[in-house]
């Protein structure tokens, strides 16, 4: 049976990386794929991985109708075995329906790859959506790490270093973006944090400062428990 497949996690845990290898080994076998994206970071129409792949891609952008899309092809005497959707957060909700009746009308397997939700840990309308229509939801197995070390389940923003609760859902950027250049903060950055650290708004750099201000340590530290961060 053809599935809907939501593959989830943070920001930098290998999403689009897996959306690589399946495409690889599927077209290592004589199956042909039709690979969609928006707003990747490497430009548009490309799926990038930060391990350096990188592959064409088609750019759905909001007005883009997957199914329409794959009955033209397949009508043109196109053949498609599966579909490739990354970025699948920027998806509107409309489009993962366009994308549920491409395996449920079209009988094509549909892997979608996408963070679940945003900086303010509110679900993307398109993730919202696959959660809400898939077969599966795959959570990634190679787990990015809070600074704590603790398992990473929330994308945080940084706006000139500092991490931010709000502004636009959608701004396209990368987790060393926050980092120092030259000296200066750059502008947007994000960082994947565990929700312990997300709540406290606790970024790496935020913790580190902490560690080095005389104003966290008690003034009586054999009085008080062990800081707990
Ligand atoms: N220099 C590196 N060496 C080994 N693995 C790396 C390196 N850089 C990135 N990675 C791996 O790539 C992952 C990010 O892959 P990517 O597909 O770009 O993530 P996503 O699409 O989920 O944002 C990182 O979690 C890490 O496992
Ligand atoms: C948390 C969050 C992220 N984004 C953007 C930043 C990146 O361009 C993509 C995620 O890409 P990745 O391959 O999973 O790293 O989403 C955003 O626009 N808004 C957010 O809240």
């Amino acid at each position: 049976m053809p599935e809907l497949v939501f593959f989830s996690g943070t920001m930098d845990c290998g999403k689009s990386t897996l959306a690589l290898q399946i495409q690889h080994n599927r077209a290592a076998r004589g199956l042909q794929g039709m690979i969609f994206t928006r707003n990747d970071r490497a430009g548009a129409g490309r799926l990038s991985s930060r391990l350096g792949l990188v592959t064409d891609a088609v750019e759905a952008d909001e007005e883009f109708d997957f199914h329409a899309c794959l009955v033209r092809h397949l009508t043109a005497g196109g053949r498609a075995d599966y579909v490739i959707a990354d970025e699948a957060q920027f998806l509107t909700p409309g489009q993962i329906d366009q994308l549920a009746r491409v395996v449920d009308d079209l009988g094509i397997d549909v892997f979608a790859f996408g963070i679940t939700t945003d900086f303010r840990t509110r679900l993307f309308p398109g993730s919202q959506r696959l959660v809400e229509l898939a077969d599966r939801v795959e959570v990634l197995q190679v787990e990015g790490l809070c600074w704590c070390g603790a398992r990473a389940t929330h994308n945080a923003r940084t706006v000139a270093g500092r991490m931010v609760v709000e502004g636009a859902q959608v701004v396209v950027g990368d987790v060393a973006g926050g980092a120092e250049d030259g000296g200066q903060p750059r502008d947007v950055g994000y960082e994947v944090l565990c929700r312990r650290h997300h709540r406290r708004r606790l970024t790496a750099a935020a913790a580190r400062a902490g560690a080095l201000s005389p104003d966290v340590l008690p003034v009586d530290g054999a009085a008080l428990p062990a800081p707990r961060r």
